[in-house]
């Protein structure tokens, strides 16, 4: 049972956005408590921990798993409260003007304001539909690569044709036996140069096509083929594989924005729609990350951590209106001080 004690900022989600937030709001002197939903902290970064990441700004490259421990030993710095395992079910606002945030174990957090950074909410990947499927999943047919190990010298078929299934496939180029690509279409939804680099490669891609069937082998429990069919000629022919990739993307989830009593205003009904200054359409709540959208919004990790920059420094406005809207540098923080001390020294050594 948690105490009933007042935080200046509860943050909603530990994903990038979240622990950005943390790690910012700990830094403006922020009395800090951050609610994640799944046992262990770093959002959606965890669904692709081994995968290169070129894309932030100053860190090239950098594994999935490896920014997931330096954005969480960042968020922990100014001490925030943490809580992992506690999925929050709904945000309310008490007569005094305070947060009431319901957790679904029954804990209830207090804040005078809140940052939203649940991303696409609960993560839940788009399961292909064919019946008995599942059953595979303890095996060879996956919604995720978490280690590139799996797939050694293996062949694999990916499905689908956005950015997470071109980049995959491509990356699979150098360690799977073979690789296929199926898409539905015929125009892939990825980036221009991944699609360029995909048709250069030694992918076998098959467009207009879908996965209609997996082939069990002898024992049922591992898919040796695939059936593939192709919507143009409606001919179907078999491809046998090791290891079976589903990359339809996730499921919105938005049971939280609707559970909630405040009248959090939404675009396409699951992204909140928020200013550039991460503010929502209710005072002292504010968005950060995927789950935010404005007309300038990048849905990119890089674009989390400016989300939470406003989101915190309009949190600190909202608690104390004549607080700095600058942005404020870690050398204004004595914590870095000592440490900045000792780093000199290694450095001048
Ligand atoms: C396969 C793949 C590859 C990608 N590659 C890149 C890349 O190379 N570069 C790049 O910039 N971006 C990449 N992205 C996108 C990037 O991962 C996201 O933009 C980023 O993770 C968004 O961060 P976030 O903190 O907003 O949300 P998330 O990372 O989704 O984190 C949200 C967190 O909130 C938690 N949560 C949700 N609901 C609740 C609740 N009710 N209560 C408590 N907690 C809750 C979730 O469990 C989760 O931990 C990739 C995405 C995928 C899927």
């Amino acid at each position: 049972m948690v105490e009933k004690e007042l935080f200046d900022v509860t943050i909603i989600g530990g994903g990038p956005a979240g622990l950005y937030s943390s790690f910012y709001s700990g830094l403006r002197e922020m009395k800090t408590k951050l609610i994640e939903s799944q046992p262990q902290l770093g959002g959606k970064i965890h669904v692709y921990p081994e995968k290169m990441i070129w894309d932030i700004g100053g860190l090239t490259p950098i594994t999935g798993g490896q920014l997931i421990d330096q954005l969480i030993e960042q968020a922990l710095t100014f001490n925030p409260s943490i809580y992992t395992d506690e999925k929050v079910t709904s945000i309310a606002k008490n007569e005094e003007g305070h947060f009431v945030i319901t957790a679904e174990s029954g804990n209830i957090h207090y804040s005078k304001t809140v940052i939203v950074a649940i991303g696409g909410g609960i993560l839940n990947p788009q399961k292909i539909e064919i019946e008995g499927a599942e059953r595979f999943e303890v095996s060879n047919l996956n919604y995720t690569i978490k280690s590139y190990e799996k797939f050694k010298d293996k062949a694999v078929i990916i499905s689908g044709g956005g950015n997470t299934a071109v980049d995959w496939a491509l990356e699979l180029t150098e360690i799977a036996s073979k690789v296929y690509l199926t898409y539905r279409k015929e125009a892939l939804s990825a980036h221009e140069a991944q699609i360029t680099e995909l048709l250069n490669s030694t992918i076998e891609c098959h467009f207009n096509s879908e996965i209609t069937k997996l082939i069990a082998d002898d024992q049922e429990g591992m898919i040796k083929a695939v059936a593939l069919m192709n919507h143009e000629t409606g001919n179907t022919i078999e491809i046998p594989v090791d290891e079976v990739v589903i990359s339809h993307g996730y499921l919105r989830d938005k049971e939280l924005l609707d559970n909630s009593p405040l009248a959090i205003e939404r675009i396409r009904d699951y992204f909140i729609a928020g200013t550039v200054h991460s503010a929502s359409s209710i005072p002292g709540l504010y968005a950060a990350g995927d789950i935010l959208h404005h007309e300038g919004k990048i849905h990119l990790i890089a674009a989390t951590f400016h989300d939470a920059l406003h989101a915190v420094n309009s949190a600190k406005k909202y608690i104390q209106p004549d607080a700095s809207d600058g942005g404020i540098v870690s050398s204004h923080n004595d914590i870095f001080k000592q440490r900045n001390r000792k780093l000199l020294k290694g450095i001048l050594q």
